[in-house]
């Protein structure tokens, strides 16, 4: 289960979350909001890539900054940027071995990305720039996978990989985004992120 308990996360003096608390053990989260209400903040405090002033995050009851804890999380959102002077092969190499995974994952074939193996990560299209940055997220089979705006640039066919994606998913999936997706069925919890807390939907 995800947790924040209360967080305080200001950028200097922009308060963007105050003694923020949230529970989220449903396998499914979708979480809304309007531009700048802070859902790509509450990713990256769920992933541990930065740390809330006041409060803790946690998954099943341990802190998300361990580096235990970091490696059972995945996460692809346009903020955490893949190293650009890498090939598509290079980046697959070295994050498996970061995680002690496999560079091989279904989803490569699925996304058609063996074709741009040589291609540096700079020179991606949007789209395989995004199937790329999924595919890092999901690779070492974290338990906690977090995704921002996860259909931005996909075309159709791979709306229909990303959308079994999330269905089949074996873990957690919290995804931020401003569509519908697949996920969007009666089991999903709803999260409506507001300016001045939140709204469960
Ligand atoms: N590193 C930072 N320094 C200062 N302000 C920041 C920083 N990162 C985000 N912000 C501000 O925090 C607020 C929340 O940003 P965040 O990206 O989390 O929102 P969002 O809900 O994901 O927005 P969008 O829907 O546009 O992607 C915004 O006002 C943003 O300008």
């Amino acid at each position: 289960m995800l947790e924040f308990d209360q967080i305080a996360l200001h950028y200097d003096a922009r308060v963007i979350f105050e003694q923020f608390s949230l529970a989220i053990p449903q396998p499914r989260v979708v979480i809304s909001g309007a531009n700048g209400t802070g859902k790509t903040t509450l990713l990256m405090l769920a992933a541990g890539l930065i740390a809330p002033q006041a409060g803790q995050v946690t998954f099943n009851g341990e802190s998300v900054l361990s580096s235990q804890v970091k490696k059972q999380i995945g996460i692809s959102a346009t903020k955490v940027a893949l190293p650009g002077f890498l090939s598509v092969k290079a980046l697959l190499e070295f994050h498996a071995g970061q995680f002690g995974c496999s560079a091989e994952h279904a989803l490569i074939d699925d996304f058609k990305l063996k074709q741009y193996f040589a291609t540096k990560v700079a020179d991606l299209s949007l789209g395989n720039y995004k199937k790329l940055s999924l595919v890092t997220a999901v690779m070492h089979q974290p338990q906690l996978l977090l995704l921002d705006e996860p259909t931005n640039g996909l075309d159709e066919q791979s709306l229909l990989v990303l959308n079994s994606l999330i269905s089949d998913y074996p873990g957690q999936v919290v995804i931020a985004s401003h569509q519908s997706m697949a996920a969007d069925s009666a089991d999903v919890r709803h999260i409506a992120l507001k300016r001045e807390g939140v709204t469960h939907t």
